[in-house]
Order: structure tokens, then sequence, then C-alpha cells
């Protein structure tokens, strides 16, 4: 028996309708006009169209008599993630695919996707979230050419799916489906990956050990199997009816993933304008779209990034969502999953106990989602709590039944939290995120003195001489948006881990970001507003005492923070191409807006 739409959820909802009231009207009429001038095919020149169609070989004379739709894929394609490396043949697959329902497919262009794996702890690691903007610019240049009546994305991990997302937003007139790869398989236990980090930050294993460990634990083609932020995406997608019904975790290679890409380039031509179920993307990403994504964020503990990308993909459809709808939705949404690092587990243990088909049913079961979201499938968002199979040659669903292990996944009526994995925490020092799924609840009260630093690696450095092993309060500084374009601290994960493991009363507080596969250390992130700029964490010093506690909210410091001048700002880094990203760091917006310069600087 499903019963009625949990209060809070439709309160935050109506909340965000009537926030949004103008500027979702604003989107809306854009797409309107846009689908009506739609610049396509029927209105290029014959130029135009020439070229368009030069290299389409066996498709030219389709495309040119244009009497099915043409599909437009922008892929992500690279060697350098892993899960990005099976994106090189799909192109010519579903080129096929489309032709077997009198549609045609063109490569419409590429984005760039980095690999935060790669980045982390180096200097790329400073413009991996502006990459997000740069791959959501990629995709309107892909876009621009104008000759297409569906779009299929390319793309998984953490920046990716966001940046494609707000691209394909600005041309929501068109129907838009993402296309996932899947999980590589299970390697060494996360225990045991994060086991070898540690006493290699304590200087016991050398990089040998350490790289064999590591390669255990990412060893082939397929997205990395933590549930950080690329998995957090494939989350996202299914809670917003983004994918064919059941596509995010199903592994690479598989006859089953085949058929889910087949069903979603059959699917893509179905939905198009001149077809008889018309789902413009524009439609299909509304306010209760993005209310379900934030909702499958926190009830399965997915990354901290999406609390400022949920944001950024919201504004690009003209939604207002903010960090207080998230906290307040916290309190409703139960904790129904525990997925490393949030568990012992990983995705494909998660997928195999009943996955997303499962967790959408028990929020389903309980109100805990809206039910009548657009979605791109026929059946409406029903279709997205039961699991594909194959029965024979054919595509099929099934209802995934009861969890396949309570260690993992939960009803919603029983759930592993009665809220939420993530809460919001401010005060004197300003508004923080910190994801409470992660840290064992008795660490989530930190009182201690601090000890400011403005680089990552000088909190290392201090680790390996000593210096912090007592109670601390770790603030690293300066890694803000506007800053230093707000990296990824992860590498912080291993040294506060040793000394929390040494009994030390430890957090750390800062206005960059975490990696989604950071846990266990309670953590106050995305801390706004930044450093940089007059932010009160640019007026703290070594010895105040700071205060992170997820139970009463608090981030605050009894240091007398308005007698101070603020420390001298660092200058931005060159080298790595930094330098060219200035323009996106100059004008960006807070990490509760999304932190986005083009966002910012296009009024949305
Ligand atoms: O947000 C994320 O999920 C992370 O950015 C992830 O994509 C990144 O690759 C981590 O660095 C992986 O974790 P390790 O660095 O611990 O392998
Ligand atoms: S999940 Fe992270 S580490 Fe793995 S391929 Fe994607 S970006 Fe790289």
């Amino acid at each position: 028996m499903t019963k009625p739409l949990n209060d809070t959820i439709a309160r935050v909802t109506e909340r965000v309708i009537a926030n949004s009231r103008d500027s979702r009207s604003a989107y809306l009429d854009l797409m309107d006009r846009e689908g009506e001038r739609q610049v396509d095919r029927h209105s290029l020149s014959c130029s135009n169209l020439a070229h368009a169609f030069a290299g389409a070989e066996d498709d030219q004379n389709a495309i040119k008599a244009a009497q099915g739709p043409n599909l437009g894929i922008v892929t992500a394609y690279n060697d350098m993630l892993s899960a990005h490396q099976p994106y090189h043949r799909y192109p010519e697959r579903m080129k096929i695919w489309a032709r077997e329902v009198g549609a045609t497919a063109q490569v419409a262009g590429g984005t760039p996707a980095m690999c935060d794996g790669v980045t982390q702890g180096q200097d790329g690691m400073e413009l991996s979230l502006f990459s997000r903007d740069t791959i959501a610019l990629s995709t309107i240049v892909a876009l621009s050419h104008a000759m297409y009546d569906g779009v299929a994305l390319l793309g998984i991990c953490d920046k990716i799916v966001p940046g494609l997302l707000m691209g394909a937003l600005r041309f929501g007139h068109l129907p838009t489906i993402f296309v996932p790869s899947g999980p590589m398989g299970t390697g060494i236990s996360n225990k045991e990956k994060q086991r070898t980090r540690q006493l290699y930050a304590e200087g016991k294993v050398g990089r040998d050990e350490l790289l064999a460990s590591e390669m255990g634990s990412y060893h082939s083609p397929g997205t990395c199997t933590f549930y950080g932020t690329a998995n957090s995406n494939q989350m996202m997608m299914e809670m917003m009816g983004l994918h064919v019904p059941g596509a995010a975790f199903v592994p690479p290679g598989a006859k089953l993933r085949q058929e889910l890409t087949r069903s979603a380039t059959h699917r893509l031509a179905a939905i198009r304008k001149e077809g008889d179920d018309f789902r413009p993307l524009s439609r299909v990403v509304d306010e209760k779209a993005i209310i379900n994504a934030a909702i499958g964020l926190l009830a399965t503990g997915g990354s901290t990034n999406h609390a400022i990308h949920i944001p950024a993909m919201a504004r690009a459809a003209g939604i207002r969502f903010d960090w207080s709808d998230l906290a307040e939705l916290s309190r409703a949404v139960p904790l129904v999953a525990r997925v490393y690092p949030n568990g012992s587990g990983d995705v494909n243990h998660f997928h195999d106990a009943g996955g997303m088909g499962y967790v959408i049913g028990t929020l389903l079961d309980e109100g805990l989602a809206h039910p009548d979201i657009l979605t791109v499938w026929d059946v409406g968002f029903e279709a997205y709590s039961r699991e594909p199979g194959m029965d024979g040659d054919a595509l099929t669903w099934r209802d995934p039944g009861p969890s396949g292990d309570t260690e993992m996944l939960r009803p919603a009526s029983d759930p592993f939290q009665s809220d939420g994995g993530m809460r919001l925490v401010e005060g004197n020092l300003g508004r923080a995120c910190f994801k409470s799924s992660a840290v064992e609840r008795e660490r989530w009260t930190i009182e201690a003195p601090c000890r400011v630093f403005e680089d990552q690696h000088s909190v290392n450095e201090a680790f390996k001489k000593g210096e912090l092993d007592k109670d601390v309060v770790v603030v690293v500084r300066f890694q803000g948006p506007r800053a230093n374009g707000m990296p990824e601290l992860h590498k912080l994960t291993p040294a506060l881990g040793v000394l929390q493991d040494r009994g030390y009363r430890v957090a750390l507080v800062t206005d960059g970001r975490m990696s989604g596969a950071s846990g266990k250390v309670p953590a106050a992130i995305h801390c706004t507003p930044e450093a940089l700029g007059g932010g009160p964490l640019a007026k703290l010093r070594d010895g105040d005492l700071v205060k992170v506690c997820a139970e009463t909210g608090t981030l605050s410091t009894t240091a007398d923070l308005d007698s101070r001048e603020a420390a001298q700002e660092p200058a931005p880094d060159m080298g790595m191409g930094r330098e060219f990203y200035a323009m996106f760091r100059v004008n960006a917006d807070g990490a509760e807006q999304g932190a986005s310069s083009m966002l910012a600087m296009a009024g949305l």
C-alpha cells in the first residue's frame, strides 16, 4: 500500500516551485520559443546541410531525406577515465540501432572529462570543478549544429553528468537520454585499500605495496565501485527518470548492457517531437525531478559534491534549490543504503542486493519520492522501481523483491538512520555541508583548538612531523571557487583517519571540497562565504576554539573575529593551464548556488 507523499517533501517542493516561479517560467518560455523556431534541418541552408551530412557515409541519404529523427550523440569518451573507456564503441553501435527504428545518429560532438582519481592531490584538481562548466559549454557547442531531434548523453563521472545536463538543458526543447556504461568488477575490499593507505601515510609500507593495493581496487574498464560522485550521478539519473529504467549499475560488456543501450537509442527516437509521446528535457527536469534527485542523494548517502551540483543543474532549468531545502529534506528522508564509504560493500553489491529498483520502490511505498515525474520512459516513474534483465534475447523488467543484504540495503520503514546522509552546519564561520552518513554518531560533535593551513600538502607535512597528534580541528582555507577552483582535498583522508584511529578527536573545516569517496572523519566542507574576499575562515588563527556539531547544526568559534583583519590572500597559481581558468574563478558565485561563473554571468 503506497503512502501519501510525505508532508516535508510536499512542503519543500511547494517552496522550491514558489521560489522558482519567475525563473522557471522564463526558462520554459525560452524552451517553447526554441521548440517553435526549432532551428533544425528544415531551416538550415543547403550549404549548412551539405556540410552537416558530408561525413555521414551510409546515413547521408537518410539524413538528407529527413524522413526519420536524427539523433545527436554527445560523448565524453576518453581512455583516461576507466568509466568512460567503454564508450569508444558506443556511437558506431548506436548508429546501427538507430537505423532499426528508421532513425539516424551522428556524433554531435565530444566533451572533455577529467578523472578526479588521476588529478586527486595534483595541480589538475584545481580545474576539476570548472571542468563541469567547460563540459556544459562543450555540450552547447556540439548541439549548436541544430541538426538533431533527440540527444544521447554519454557520460558517467563526477563533473561530466552535471556538465552534460546543464548544457543539454539549454536545448531543453529536445528529448534527451543519459546512456551509462556500468561499474567495473569488484576488486580488493575498500577496508583493505584504506588500511594500506594509512600504513603508507605512516611510512610503514612503500610505494610498490601501495600501487599494488590501488591496482587491486581500480583494475579494468568501468566506473570505480565506491559510492562517490560518479555513482551518485547514476543514482540521480534514475531518480530523475533520465535513464532507461535500471540502467545505472549493470556491468559493461554484458548482453544486458548492450540491450539497455539499444533500448535507449530506440526510446530516444520514439520520444521526439514528431512522435506520439514527446518528452522534451525541459519538461522531464522539473522541480519534482530535482527534488527526487536530492531525495535519492540523502536516502543513499551519496556524494557531498552534489550539494553543489544539484543547485547548479537546477539553475540551468530555471529552478532555485538551496542547502536549506536540502537540509529540510534530510530531516524527512531516511538513510536506506550503506555503500562504501558509508558501509563496507561497493556499488556492485548494492546492485546485486536490489539496487536502485529497490531504493525507488521503498521510497515510493513510504511516500518519500514524487511518483508523478514525467521521465523518458513510457509508463512513468513506477518503472524505475523494477530491475532489468534478459528473457532470452529480450530485455525485461522484474520486481527486485526484498533486500538481498540488509547490512547494505533496508526498507524506508526500517532504515539505517531516520534522517538522510547530509546535514547543514552554520554559525559565525559560515554555512557548510557535513556528510553524517559516513561518520560514527559519537563523532558528530567535535570542539577543539584549530590549526590553520592554506593548502592540503602542508597538513600532511605537519602530520608527518607529529604536530597534529592531539584533539584538533584542521582548517584548510582559500580553497573556495574564487580562490583556486575549489579542489577536492581527499588526500587528507588517510592522515586524518590515522589521527582519529589513534584516539584523537579530529575534524576538518574547509571552503574546499572532499571526494565523494571521503568518509569516516567529521568534515564541514564547502564553507560559504569562502575565505577569499573576507569570509570568516580568513580571520581564524592557530589555537582558536572551533566547534563542529552535526547534531545541533553548528559551525562556530569563540574567537572574536570582528576584531581581526583577514589573512593575506594567496595569489592564484600559474601552470597546468590554471591561468586560463581565471575567468571561471573571478565571477564564480558561492558553493550553495552551484559555484558557477557561467550561470552567474548568464543571469541564471
Ligand atoms: O567525488 C568523487 O567521487 C571523487 O572525486 C572520485 O571520483 C575520485 O576519483 C576519488 O579521488 C577516488 O578516490 P581515491 O582517490 O581514494 O581513489
Ligand atoms: S569514478 Fe572517479 S576515479 Fe573512477 S573513473 Fe570516474 S572520475 Fe575517475
